[in-house]
C-alpha cells in the first residue's frame, strides 16, 4: 500500500538518490545534521516532530514517526471500533450511539489510507493504494462503518509491518552504524594533546588516538603504536589481526589490545563501511529482472481488478463482494516478496565478508557453471618466500639478491615483496632505483647507479634482447623463478614458493557439490608449477605462463559455452576479472582496487566464501520465487472467491494482512545464512587463542 508506492518512487529517482539520502542522515551519528533525506524518500516528517533518527531508536529507521503516526491512528481507530460493538452487546437499545462510535473509528483508520490514495492519484500513480481506498470508500457507502473500520484497521496494520520491514535494510545499517563511535580523540600540536571531537568533523590526514576496547571511527593508518584488532563486523572473520606501524584499519572495527595513534585516510561514505552501508541501501531499491516485469504490467493492474469489480457489481449487486475483491487485490505480498529476500540476503553476505555491489550479481551467482581461478594470492596465499638464489658465474649470492632488490623497490608484486623481504633479512643496503617501470605480468625494468637492470620472467628476457642461458629444468622443477639481469646479461634466477591455501581443496569440492561442472586455473607463472597445484586440486584445466591478455581470451573461451565466474586477487587479473560474468575479487579489505575491477568482493582471502555465495544466491533465487508463487497464488485465488462471494471483507483483510507477515518470514530465513561459517571460524579462533 503506501510503502509500496515509496519504495517505486525511490526506485525511480534511482539507486543513487535513493542510497545516498538515509545514509547521509547516518541516523544517529550526531543530531545537527536534520532531515535531509526527506525530500528524497518523499518522508512527510512533522517539523519538530521528533527525530526520527537513530539514537533514542525505540522502533529505529526512516519514517518511523510516520510509523508512530499511524499506530497512535490505528490505536485510536481500533478503540472507537471495539467500543462500537461493545455498546452495541451493552446497550443494544442505543444503536445510534455505537454506530457514532464505529463511523469515527473508521473515519480514523480510514483517513491516512484515503489520503494517501489522493496523493497518488494527483501524483498520476494508478498503482494500488487506490483500490484498499475504494474499498473503505465502499463499506462507509454501505454505511457498514463497523466492517470498514476493521478493514482499514488491518489494512493499517499491514501498511505499519510493511514500513518496519521496508528499512528492514534501514535497520541492517543501524546495526553497522552502531559499530563507529560518535566522537573522536583528535590530537594536535606536537605535544599529541588529546581533544574530544565529532567523528564528522574528521577530515583526512587529521590525527587521532584510539584505546584498548574501543572501535575505529574512520578508516585510517597507524603511525604509532601497535594492536590486534577484531575485523569481523567487516569481514565475518573473527580471528585477531595484528598491526602495527603503517597497517591499515577500518571503521567500526575494534581495537582489541593496544594504543594507537592514527592518521585517517578515509571518513563518512568513503569506508569501506561506509561502502558496505551503501550496498545494502542499493539491495533495498534494486530490481531484478522478475520485478522489472511486474512493473510493467503493474500500470496495468488496478484497472483490471476496477473492472473486475464492476462486472462483480454489475451480476451480483453484492457490495460486499465488491470490497472483499477490491481487499484481497491489493498486492502487497507480491511487491514485498523480491526487496524483503534480497535486502536480507545482502545482509547475511554483508556478514560473512561479501561484498555484492549490484544486486544482479546475487542473482546471477546462481547460475554459474563454470570458475576459473588465478593461481598466485587466489588459490595460494601468495606470501611467497625465495627458496633459492642461484647466480652464475662469477656473480655472487648477495649480488645477486642487491640488484634485484634494488630494481623491485617500488614493485608490489608477491615476487618484489619476497625479495624485499630477504633483503630486509640480510639487511642489504638497496641502492636508487631509476626510471622504474613495470611490465605487468612481465616483470620489471629499473635504472640502478645509472645501469639498465631487468628481473622477470624468461620469455619477457629474450623479449627485451637479453639471452637467457640453458639451465637444467629439474634444477627449478616446482619453483617460480624470476630472471635478473645488469646491463644486457643474465646474473641469474631466484626461485620462489608460496603455499596453496588452506581451504582450497574443500573449495573445489564445495563447488563441485553444488554442481558446478567446470573449475579451471590461469597463471603466469610457469608450466611445472602450475601442474602441481592443477594436481593437488583436481582442477579440470589449467593454462599457465599466460600474460594478462592470456588470462582475458581464456575466459573468453570458457564464456563460450557456460556462465563464468573468475575469481582473483586484483594483482595483474584486473582484466580477466571484469571479462567473467561475474567478477570476484579475494582478500579486498581496504584495497579500492579489488572492489572496483570485481562485481562481488570478498573481505578476507577465505574461498569458502565462494561456495557460500554460490550457495546463499541460489537459496535467495528459490525464497523469491517461493514468495512471488504465494502472493500470486494469494491474491488470483482471494480474488476468486470473493468473486463468488465465498470470503467476506474482514476476512480479505485478515488474510491480507497474514500473507504479508509471510512473506516477511519467509525471507528471513535468508538471514541467518551461512552462521555456521562464522560459527566454525569463532571455534577455530577459540581454539588457537587457547596456550
Ligand atoms: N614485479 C615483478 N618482478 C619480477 N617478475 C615479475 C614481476 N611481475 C611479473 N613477473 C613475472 O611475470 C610472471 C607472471 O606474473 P603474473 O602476475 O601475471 O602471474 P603470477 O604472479 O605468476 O601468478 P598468477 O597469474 O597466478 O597470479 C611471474 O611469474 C613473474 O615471473
Ligand atoms: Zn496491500
Amino acid at each position: 500500500m503506501a510503502e509500496e508506492l515509496d519504495m517505486n518512487k525511490a526506485n525511480v529517482q534511482g539507486g543513487a538518490a535513493a542510497a545516498a539520502a538515509p545514509a547521509k542522515c547516518a541516523c544517529g551519528h550526531d543530531h545537527d545534521h536534520d532531515h535531509e533525506h526527506e525530500h528524497h524518500h518523499d518522508h512527510d516528517h512533522e517539523p519538530g516532530g521528533f527525530c526520527p533518527c537513530g539514537h533514542d531508536a525505540v522502533s529505529g529507521g526512516v519514517g518511523h514517526d510516520r510509523a508512530m503516526g499511524r499506530i497512535f491512528f490505528a490505536l485510536l481507530g481500533g478503540i472507537l471500533t471495539v467500543n462500537s460493538f461493545l455498546l452495541e452487546w451493552a446497550l443494544p437499545e442505543q444503536a445510534f450511539a455505537a454506530s457514532i462510535s464505529a463511523l469515527f473509528g473508521a473515519f480514523v483508520l480510514a483517513l491516512p489510507i484515503i489520503i494517501t490514495a489522493i496523493k497518488d492519484l494527483v501524483n498520476g500513480k494508478v498503482y494500488m493504494n487506490e483500490l484498499v481506498a475504494l474499498a473503505i470508500l465502499a463499506a462507509l457507502a454501505s454505511a457498514d462503518f463497523q466492517t470498514a473500520g476493521i478493514i482499514a484497521f488491518f489494512l493499517l496494520l499491514t501498511i505499519i509491518i510493511e514500513t518496519r520491514t521496508a528499512s528492514g535494510a534501514q535497520r541492517s545499517i543501524e546495526e553497522l552504524i552502531k559499530l563507529t563511535p560518535n566522537t573522536a580523540r583528535k590530537l594536535s600540536g606536537d605535544d599529541n594533546s588529546e581533544q574530544e571531537v565529532q567523528v564528522t568533523e574528521l577530515k583526512i590526514g587529521d590525527r587521532i588516538r584510539v584505546r584498548p576496547g574501543e572501535n575505529f571511527p574512520v578508516d585510517a593508518r597507524i603511525i604509532a603504536g601497535e594492536s590486534t584488532v577484531n575485523q569481523a563486523s567487516i569481514t565475518g572473520e573473527s580471528l585477531p589481526v595484528e598491526k602495527s606501524v603503517g597497517s591499515d584499519v577500518f571503521a567500526g572495527t575494534q581495537n582489541l589490545t593496544g594504543l594507537v595513534d592514527l592518521e585517517v585516510t578515509k571518513v563518512g561514505e568513503d569506508t569501506t563501511l561506509g561502502k558496505v552501508k551503501d550496498m545494502i541501501l542499493q539491495a533495498e531499491s534494486s530490481r531484478t529482472p522478475v520485478v522489472r516485469i511486474i512493473d510493467r504490467y503493474a500500470g496495468y493492474y488496478t484497472p483490471t481488478v476496477l473492472m473486475l469489480a464492476c462486472v462483480t457489481w454489475w451480476f451480483t449487486e453484492d457490495i460486499s463482494r465488491v470490497i472483499t475483491l477490491m481487499v484481497i487485490a491489493c498486492p502487497c505480498a507480491v511487491v514485498l516478496a523480491t526487496p524483503t529476500a534480497v535486502v536480507a540476503a545482502v545482509a547475511a553476505a554483508a556478514r560473512l565478508g561479501i561484498f555484492i555491489k549490484n544486486v544482479a550479481h546475487l542473482e546471477l551467482a546462481s547460475k554459474i557453471t563454470a570458475f576459473v581461478f588465478d593461481k598466485t594470492g587466489t588459490l595460494t596465499d601468495g606470501l611467497l618466500s625465495v627458496v633459492k638464489l642461484n647466480p652464475f658465474g662469477e656473480v655472487t649470492p648477495a649480488e645477486l639478491l642487491m640488484v634485484a632488490g634494488s630494481a623491485e623497490r617500488y614493485s608490489n608484486h608477491p615476487t618484489a615483496v619476497a625479495i624485499q623481504k630477504l633483503a630486509e633479512e640480510a639487511k642489504l643496503e638497496l641502492d636508487e632505483a631509476t626510471e622504474f617501470q613495470e611490465a605487468p605480468g612481465k616483470g620489471v625494468s629499473a635504472k640502478i647507479n645509472g645501469v639498465p637492470c631487468l628481473i622477470g620472467r624468461a620469455n619477457w628476457m629474450s623479449d627485451m634482447g637479453v639471452t637467457v642461458p640453458e639451465h637444467n629444468a629439474s634444477e627449478t622443477e616446482g619453483m617460480s623463478v624470476v630472471y635478473v639481469a645488469r646491463d644486457g646479461k643474465v646474473l641469474g634466477w631466484i626461485g620462489f614458493k608460496d603455499k596453496l591455501r588452506r581451504e582450497a581443496p574443500a573449495m573445489i569440492a564445495d563447488l563441485r557439490r553444488l554442481g558446478v561442472r567446470y573449475c579451471a586455473m590461469v597463471t603466469g607463472d610457469r608450466q611445472s608449477v602450475a601442474e602441481s597445484v592443477a594436481a593437488q586440486l583436481q582442477i579440470d584445466e589449467f593454462k599457465s605462463e599466460c600474460l594478462p591478455e592470456g588470462k582475458v581470451e581464456f575466459v573468453e573461451n570458457v564464456k563460450k559455452n557456460s556462465r563464468v565466474a573468475v575469481v582473483g586477487d586484483g594483482v595483474n587479473d584486473a582484466p580477466a576479472l571484469a571479462e567473467g560474468d561475474l567478477g570476484i575479487a579475494m582478500g579486498a579489505i581496504g584495497s579500492d582496487i579489488a572492489i572496483n575491477s570485481a562485481s562481488i568482493a570478498l573481505m578476507t582471502n577465505d574461498l569458502r566464501r565462494i561456495p557460500m555465495l554460490v550457495f546463499l544466491s541460489r537459496k535467495s533465487r528459490m525464497i523469491i520465487n517461493q514468495n512471488l508463487l504465494f502472493g500470486m497464488l494469494f491474491v488470483f485465488g482471494g480474488m476468486i472467491l470473493s468473486v463468488f462471494g465465498w470470503m467476506t471483507p474482514i476476512w480479505a483483510a485478515v488474510l491480507h494482512a497474514g500473507s504479508t507477515l509471510i512473506i516477511i518470514f519467509n525471507s528471513a530465513r535468508l538471514v541467518r545464512t551461512g552462521e555456521e561459517l562464522t560459527l566454525e571460524e569463532n571455534l577455530a579462533a577459540a581454539e588457537t587463542e587457547q596456550p
